[in-house]
């Protein structure tokens, strides 16, 4: 490796929060996206593929509980995450949000979207506080790209914000009350997975 294929190496390691941009999407709720976040991405989602007990998924949703195509596991608190940089990851968002969360980020939501056909319909992580309460949810996506669209609950119109391997979207404020997010189903797509951090009571 030459000097400069080192020196951007060591600068891929940081889980830089430098270039996060805040987008209001009004009624209080906003969406951080920081591009290429991650580092080790390639072998995180490699052992996240290898390493996660995946199931097939049961949620409730709309008040009822349907299947949803695509494949889940969740870590719980206190529990050690797969990858080391996935514990970084979390220390580092619980870091930089601690003064406008109030607190830690302690779970693990872990999705897999095997293709194009794996998809979330549309809601929001109203299970729990974020019923009631402003909260946060920090995804960090790896693999293929797939679109994450978001829209006003109760109707409006809608926005999406494509979601690159090792991106970080943090949905903030009223976003789980106020607002609905849905990854569509899609023609074509390659594995994706997606890591959802969130604090205590919060899914
Ligand atoms: O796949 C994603 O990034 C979103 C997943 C999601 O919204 C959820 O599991 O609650
Ligand atoms: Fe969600």
């Amino acid at each position: 490796m030459d000097f400069q294929g080192t020196l951007f190496a060591a600068e891929d390691t940081t889980l830089s929060f430098a270039g996060l941009q805040r987008r209001p999407l009004g009624r209080g709720a906003w969406i951080d996206v920081r591009r290429g976040w991650l580092p080790e991405a390639d072998d995180a989602f490699a052992t996240l593929v290898a390493a996660v007990p995946w199931r097939a998924e049961r949620r409730e949703m709309y008040e009822r509980v349907v299947d949803v195509p695509r494949l889940l596991h969740t870590y719980g608190v206190g529990e050690a995450l797969p990858h080391p940089v996935l514990d970084r990851a979390r220390d580092a968002l619980s870091a930089h949000y601690l003064p406008e969360l109030g607190e830690p980020f302690v779970t693990a939501g872990c999705c897999y979207y095997r293709d194009g056909r794996d998809s979330v319909a549309w809601h929001g992580d109203r299970i729990g506080r974020g019923r009631s309460r402003d909260t946060m949810v920090a995804i960090v996506s790896v693999g293929d790209p797939r679109r994450l669209a978001l829209r006003p609950r109760g109707g409006g119109e809608s926005i999406s914000v494509a979601m690159g391997h090792g991106d970080l979207l943090v949905m903030g404020g009223s976003c789980q009350r106020t607002w609905e997010h849905a990854v569509p189903k899609v023609a074509h797509a390659g594995p994706r997975i997606s890591v959802q951090f969130r604090p205590l009571n919060v899914f």
